[in-house]
């Protein structure tokens, strides 16, 4: 039985709730081992060690330590501005694009600091895939949105090609829905399949890691749903980490939840643990609706 990891320091203090009165109900989650799930016996995929960020002179993430597990789903969640997609957007250097933002500290993938000099960013960016919230098509048919990351790799034959936007396609649950227009506009599909779509075109690169920035946040229920479902079965495939503002959504998809609060990573563990027996008040008083 794991429990949660506390990161702030205080390891050792009685857990923070004494009520039950939590409003997430984790019921009618179906994420298979559930609670039995612990960090200790994780293959780490990132390792996030002492990382602070600067937006100049704003320090917008303080002193973070934590493992992203391989092959699982890690929510991200806690109040606006905390800097969940900070630190999503920190695992495959997407804060390089903002100007005057500045990180210490490490973030290892296999051993090798991400942050170092030598690392080829275009390379991290293949291996490490992000998901915005708003889906990005390209104005290009299809086949060619999910063609596109191997087209720039030099892939051009047309078998190869084609099985790996089936293979993109179908992992993504699009196959079905697309296969008799893969030469029409992606821009005439709906938004949820849209967001299937990006996806399809992430993963067709093969990445190891999947970022997903809140991506069913613009979507209606029934997609947002899809979305869900498809998280469930990706992770056998992929390492995701997903930033969320739902928390019935981390509760639903995630195996690990890390709760953040004004840059600070207040709790990182189990998702079930947490969410029904968090270690930290400022945990507890999140997940129960007391701000936020
Ligand atoms: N490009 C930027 N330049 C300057 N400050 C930024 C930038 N992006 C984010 N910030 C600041 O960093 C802090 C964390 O923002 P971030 O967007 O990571 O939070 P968040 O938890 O993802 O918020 P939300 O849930 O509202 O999306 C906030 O104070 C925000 O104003």
């Amino acid at each position: 039985m794991t429990d949660t990891q506390n990161v702030t320091g205080s390891q050792g203090k009685p857990a923070a709730h004494e009520t039950k009165s939590h409003s997430i109900d984790i019921s009618s989650m179906n994420r298979g081992e559930g609670s039995s799930l612990s960090l200790e016996q994780e293959t780490t995929c990132l390792d996030v060690r002492n990382m602070d960020l600067f937006y100049g002179e704003k320090q917008a993430l303080f002193d973070v330590n934590m493992t992203i597990p391989k092959q699982r789903v890690t929510a991200f969640i806690g109040p606006s501005g905390c800097g969940k997609s900070t630190l999503l957007r920190s695992l495959n250097r997407m804060n390089d694009l903002v100007d005057g933002c500045r990180i210490t500290g490490e973030i290892n993938m296999e051993g090798q600091n991400i942050y170092q000099k030598n690392v080829d960013v275009a390379e991290l960016r293949r291996r490490v895939g992000m998901v915005f919230q708003k889906p990005n098509p390209f104005p290009k048919s299809i086949y060619e949105n999910v063609a596109y990351g191997l087209r720039i790799q030099g892939i051009n034959k047309k078998r190869t090609l084609d099985e790996a936007v089936e293979w993109a396609l179908r992992s993504a649950a699009l196959w079905d829905e697309v296969k008799d227009r893969l030469h029409e506009s992606a821009l005439g599909m709906s938004g949820g399949q849209q967001q299937r779509l990006v996806i399809a075109r992430t993963i067709a690169v093969k990445p190891e890691v999947l970022l997903l920035d809140e991506p069913a946040s613009a979507l209606d229920p029934i997609s947002t749903l899809k979305i869900e479902e498809l998280i469930y079965e990706l992770k056998d495939k992929f390492t995701i980490a997903i930033v969320t503002h739902n928390m019935q959504q981390a509760a639903r998809v995630s195996d690990y939840t890390a709760f953040m609060y004004m840059g600070n990573l207040i709790e990182f563990g189990n998702t079930d643990m947490l969410f029904t027996n968090p270690k930290e008040k400022k945990t507890e008083d999140y997940i129960t609706g007391r701000y936020g």
